[in-house]
């Protein structure tokens, strides 16, 4: 019996070949073979009447018991736990398969099976149809035909589910597999950039987007919602942030670690507002243009790297209660995975071999934490640390999130057996059982819980009162005669008590409320602060350095700045090497005059000077230290500099006052008004200390620099 057809099922009925979860398959699944060819017992009739057999074809049933549609759970049912919903679509063949000899297509869906006719084994002349049950299936392959799942349609069933699970507070997660070239990113983003703008061709991620502010538009008057968007790639086992706008060729790879609350996340990734479509829609677009590609010999755009697009939705309602408004979390991941194919197909360097490799670790982890979630039964150890990918998809993939997969195939003989390995990859995953709640504060949930309640047991009351007037008018009798007082008093004293909870509840949640925004301001007020305190710093740093210059002593200035002034100490353009020598004659107390090429030193306590020019740097590493160096540099007298002027002490000491009167702190920072004011004492200091070592020899006066004097700034 040949229960496939070849090529594009166009005389297939017009019914929709997408499988609405806990639909009726329309015949008993006869269970699991294993490993071995078998027709199973009960074959549908409508399968039995396809066509006349050109051959006899075994059938193999693949989808797994625990897969099967009567076991699943749907959070469509207001179950905490759900399965894994899994979608498979099928794209057109492309020119490349078209072209190849003895093209042919080999997938077919009838109702809701779809079938795949793989190739006679060796020298037999029977083909295998294997058949495959989902909770979705998207035929893509012709416009033309009336059961063509557009990228409408797509986003329809797949997205927008999602969508309403997330603004209800559960997290999301959305993640095409496939192999490379099979419509991963045709379905995920589009064909392009234009796409994404395109009713026709956008993918469902920008379908998303501008579905997202269609309903944040719609929410009540009293509800507000906030929207961080991030957007990152797992490329080699590594972490790049796909919304930097900087150069991404110098991007490093970012690190995932493990909040003992919040789970895994990545360190450091760009995380940003966005409060207009618009908004959201620039930094995909950044995203996707930053997103690595390599060509490789199956698709030139082939894309080596698994990337996460991830939109946060917080959302409070009730806003019109004051502070009791309450708030909901969500998180949605949409994922793009690299190409599932193996290395042998489509990997021709060895720099390709290498990422191949990683992508694998990923989705080769990605496949063990699968089959060990699919395998209920057996409670084993799952792996997601085992790879980056699955450490950051841990919560979609059996923890707290609703979770679909689509898995995209071609239908093309010339790689039926990538499509046969995907197909079981997906129905393997169908077995997964996410358990996914509401994002919400417990507390947060009381309040909501009580008010229903209240609210249900107002409108009760309303209904019982309205029922037993009328009652009482027609009978024109007393209330307190009938039944149904005591029912109604019964529910006063409900209503009443219920009241109490939640005004006690409401009151803690206030005072809370108060205390966190109290704690918050605190917090705020502290990083104001320092962010005060260090543009001050930055002012300090910049002023302090200058003065250096222009001070012709070393003064102990810098080294009451110490720690501050190892923050952005401005290099000295000449010579890296140059620096080394004058921070030498910091620390040493040796004076200096630095010019374009040359370094002046002078030490005074020796009368000795010297000139240094770039080229003499050329032997500084032949001497173990800044000081040998020096020592073996050719000094002269000093006899010109071993006088100082008052006058000239004097002006330096000016130049000094001067740049720091130009230091002004922030009036409301202690610290820095502190260091401001010990810097001060401590030139007044070193003043003193100078203009009392200065001594005058025939008129002419000099200075003695003593290690009591600079010892005096201390
Ligand atoms: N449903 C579809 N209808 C029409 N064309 C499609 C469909 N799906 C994919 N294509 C086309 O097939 C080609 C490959 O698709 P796409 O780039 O989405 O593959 P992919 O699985 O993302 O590959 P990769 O792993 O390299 O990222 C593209 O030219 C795309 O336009």
């Amino acid at each position: 019996m040949a229960l496939s057809s070849q090529n594009t099922p166009k005389g297939t009925p017009s019914t929709s070949r997408r499988i609405v979860r806990g639909d009726n398959f329309g015949f008993t699944a006869p269970g699991t073979p294993k490993n071995q060819l078998t027709t199973p017992k009960k074959i549908p009739k409508s399968i039995l009447q396809t066509g006349t057999p050109e051959c006899f074809n075994n059938v193999l049933f693949e989808t797994p018991n625990s897969a099967r549609n009567k076991n699943r759970i749907s959070k469509e049912k207001g179950d905490e736990l759900s399965n894994l919903a899994v979608a498979v679509r099928i794209r057109p063949m492309n020119s490349r398969e078209l072209a190849h000899v003895g093209a042919a297509n080999v997938v077919s869906v009838k109702g809701n099976n779809l079938y795949v006719k793989s190739s006679p084994i060796g020298n037999s002349a029977v083909c295998m149809d294997h058949i495959f049950q989902y909770d979705h299936i998207f035929w893509s392959c012709d416009e033309n035909d009336s059961v063509y799942s557009s990228q409408e349609i797509v986003y329809q069933t797949l997205g927008a589910p999602l969508l309403k699970s997330a603004l209800k507070g559960y997290n999301a997660c959305l993640f095409a597999y496939g192999q490379t070239g099979s419509g991963k990113s045709f379905s995920m983003m589009g064909r392009n950039e234009a796409d994404i703008e395109s009713d026709e061709y956008a993918g469902i991620i920008p379908r998303f987007c501008k579905d997202i502010f269609s309903h944040i538009r719609n929410l009540p008057d009293n509800s507000s919602a906030t929207l961080d968007v991030s957007y990152f790639e797992i490329y080699n086992e590594k972490i790049h942030d796909l919304l930097l706008v900087q150069d991404c060729s110098s991007k490093t790879a970012l690190k995932v670690r493990e909040h003992p609350m919040l789970g895994p996340y990545v360190e450091n990734l760009s995380i940003h507002s966005v409060k207009t479509y618009n908004e959201l829609r620039n930094w995909m677009l950044i995203g996707n243009r930053n997103r690595a590609t390599a060509a490789t010999s199956m698709n030139e755009k082939s894309s080596r790297s698994h990337s996460i697009f991830t939109i946060e939705i917080s959302l409070t309602e009730g806003l019109d209660e004051g502070v009791n408004g309450n708030g909901k979390r969500s998180r949605i991941s949409l994922v793009d995975l690299a190409g599932s194919e193996r290395l042998s197909n489509s990997y021709n360097s060895e720099e390709k071999i290498r990422q191949g490799v990683c992508i694998n670790k990923s989705l080769l982890t990605l496949g063990k934490v699968i089959s060990s979630l699919a395998d209920q039964k057996k409670k084993q150890f799952v792996p997601y640390r085992d790879s980056v990918l699955t450490w950051l998809l841990r919560e979609s993939l059996g923890g707290n999130s609703m979770t679909t997969m689509l898995a995209t195939i071609t239908p093309a003989n010339l790689h039926v057996d990538e499509t046969l390995a995907t197909l079981r990859y997906a129905c393997q995953a169908r077995s997964i059982i996410n358990r996914a709640r509401v994002n919400e504060n417990p507390h947060e949930k009381l309040i909501r819980e009580l008010r229903s309640e209240v609210f249900r047991l107002r409108s009760l009351k309303k209904n019982y009162e309205r029922n037993s007037i009328e009652y009482n008018s027609s009978l024109q009798s007393n209330l307190s005669n009938t039944s149904g007082y005591e029912e109604l008093e019964d529910l006063r004293h409900k209503l009443n008590e219920t009241e109490n909870k939640l005004f006690e509840a409401e009151k803690i949640w206030e005072k809370k409320f108060l205390e966190n925004k109290t704690s918050q301001l605190r917090e705020l007020a502290e990083v104001e602060k320092r962010k005060e305190e260090l543009e001050s710093r930055i002012r300090i740093i910049e002023k302090a350095d200058k003065s250096v210059s222009l001070s012709p002593y070393q003064t102990d200035f810098l080294k009451k700045l110490e720690g501050v002034l190892d923050e952005n100490v401005p290099t000295i353009n000449e010579s890296d090497n140059f620096n080394l020598v004058t921070d030498w004659c910091k620390e040493n107390y040796m004076n200096y005059s630095l010019s374009r090429n040359a370094l002046l030193l002078i030490d005074y306590k020796n009368n000795k000077q010297t000139i240094m020019t770039t080229n003499d740097l050329d032997s500084l590493t032949e001497y173990k230290d800044i000081g040998d160096f020096l020592r073996n540099l050719t000094w002269n007298n000093t006899k010109s500099h071993k006088k100082l002027h008052k006058a000239d002490i004097l002006k330096s000491m000016n130049t000094i006052y001067h740049t720091l009167s130009d230091l002004t702190p922030p009036d409301d920072d202690e610290n820095l008004n502190f260091l401001y004011a010990k810097l001060s004492k401590s030139l007044q200091k070193y003043e003193t200390a100078l203009l009392t070592s200065v001594s005058s020899k025939n008129g002419l006066k000099t200075v003695t620099f003593e290690d009591k004097l600079l010892s005096s700034l201390e």
